[in-house]
């Protein structure tokens, strides 16, 4: 398997190089050339699968370069009961992914039992994985800059922590994480971690770490590789999930099946496209986000508006204040066919700030051809849904994941399953818990009192200056 640039701009790049390459040099995202494809016999063999043999069965097939004994034992050791536990009941963390049943045709997937308590956990940790054996087999070092609003840069940190060859500056939008997100970063005292509170949203974050990776000369003088899901890496992990939860609820393999997804920066929900592309019997992708909303205006209207810092807001589902949606790029290109001339003059007026409106007949084809609606919520919606969720099913949900059910619930069918996808647990955003339920969320034992752990980060402007001095003082 070969990999493409969205832009068009790259000669096919095998998966290693687009591993620790991260952003492609155009500025576009890597890509495959095409996607496996699962037939109904092939996808009845995957079903019976176990996690990580599923995992296996999926992401060789988007690597070349790694020898598939090796792949295969890079994957055995990433999704153990052990990495994903969260004290549970060791028959249900084997499951790495449980389905929980609300109701019939009603579920939610589990995905948050990782180490940093976030869906991120269960492709960061693969990629951790891959980055070391990368690495050691090439000799090299890499220096991942990342960008967080409040869940990536934990599950990154915690993957990378103490690896070999692998410093992680990791840029967070200053004041705006819950306090125990912010303590999960700031208190970790490894060498090879640097926090930076950037003054600014988690979008300004992400611009810095992209203009960095497009300055070609400083990218290759510090070894800058990239962990968002502009990482390829990050995307092909994440679809595995997809199947596992399918297989879970489908009655017979070839039902149709949903998918919930809390949405911000587009990466989980396009590995959810992906999975679809491959043959998944995936019927509709629901978009849910929260009051910035501009993924939920493109779905409904066609137009892709990013907006500014005045127009995003400071919600209670903060790792979704996100107002522009890195991971669109890799749909849209699939939706206007791949052609990367169209798709790199769309983002020319994404980059300027003017977004760009779909004509007739893409804006159809979103929903008619790739399955995609969308909803919002807002504050009042998300503590009301975490009461009634818990009222109704005695289940406790974060708020992100709350979005997620006003979502699924605007868009179900009853006659079909509906996965809603768990992002984050409740222990993560304790005052909205509190508001909801009137009481703190149960938290791991490990996690008791981590607020109160010494913190340290670096404050810094919203400037790509200030970004690359810091960078070039610890590594010169
Ligand atoms: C808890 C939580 N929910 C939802 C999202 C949105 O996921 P994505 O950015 O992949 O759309 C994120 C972060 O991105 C998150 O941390
Ligand atoms: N919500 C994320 C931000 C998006 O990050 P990505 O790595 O998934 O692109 C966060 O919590 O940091």
């Amino acid at each position: 398997m070969r990999y493409i640039s969205t832009r068009g701009g790259m000669t096919p790049q095998p998966f290693c190089d687009i591993l620790l390459g991260g952003l492609a040099p155009d500025g576009g995202l890597s890509i495959p050339e095409i996607y496996p494809h699962f037939c109904l016999d092939a996808l009845k063999k995957l079903s019976t699968l176990e996690y990580r043999d599923l995992a296996f069965a999926i992401i060789h097939h988007f690597v070349d370069d790694i020898d598939h004994p090796t792949l295969q034992k890079l994957i055995d050791k990433t999704y153990t009961a052990e990495v994903y536990c969260n004290g549970r009941d060791p028959e249900v963390a084997r499951e790495i992914t449980p389905v929980l049943k609300l109701e019939n045709n009603l579920y939610i997937q589990e995905l948050s039992n990782g180490p940093t308590l976030a869906f991120k956990d269960m492709a960061m940790q693969l990629l951790g994985n891959l980055f070391e054996h990368v690495l050691h087999e090439r000799g090299e070092q890499v220096n991942i800059v990342g960008a967080t609003s409040g869940d990536t840069g934990s599950a990154a940190e915690y993957a990378m922590r103490g690896k070999k060859g692998v410093n992680v500056f990791m840029l967070s939008p200053h004041g705006k994480m819950s306090p125990f997100q912010r303590a999960q970063m700031y208190s970790l005292q490894d060498k090879n971690i640097f926090n930076l509170s950037v003054k600014s949203f988690f979008d300004q974050c992400q611009d810095i770490v992209k203009a960095i990776n497009n300055d070609a000369e400083f990218k290759a003088q510090y070894k800058i590789g990239a962990v968002n899901s502009i990482n390829w890496g990050r995307i092909v992990a994440q679809v595995v999930y997809y199947f596992k939860g399918y297989f879970a609820v489908a009655k017979n393999v070839g039902d149709p099946v949903d998918f919930c997804v809390p949405s911000g920066n587009f990466g989980n929900i396009c590995a959810g496209h992906i999975a679809r592309q491959m043959g998944l019997p995936i019927r509709k992708l629901v978009v849910a986000t929260n009051e910035n909303d501009v993924l939920d205006e493109f779905f409904k209207t066609g137009k892709y508006r990013p907006r500014s810092i005045k127009e995003t807001f400071e919600t209670s589902s903060p790792s979704m204040d996100i107002a522009k949606a890195s991971n669109l790029e890799r749909f849209v290109f699939d939706l206007v066919g791949r052609d990367s001339t169209r798709l790199a003059a769309l983002w020319q007026s994404v980059e300027k700030g003017e977004g760009f409106t779909l004509p007739s007949p893409d804006f159809e084809r979103m929903s008619h051809a790739y399955g995609f609606v969308s909803e919002q919520s807002s504050h009042a919606e998300r503590v009301a849904h975490i009461r009634e969720v818990f009222e109704k099913y005695g289940v406790e949900i974060d708020p992100h994941t709350a979005d997620g059910y006003k979502a699924a619930k605007a868009h179900r069918d009853p006659a079909v399953a509906m996965v809603i996808l768990e992002t984050a647990l409740p222990a993560k955003f304790e005052a909205t818990m509190v508001e909801a339920l009137g009481r703190q969320p149960a938290r791991p034992e490990h996690l008791q009192g981590i607020e109160d752990l010494p913190q340290h980060s670096e404050v810094l402007e919203d400037d790509v200056e200030a970004v690359k001095q810091f960078i070039r003082q610890q590594l010169d």
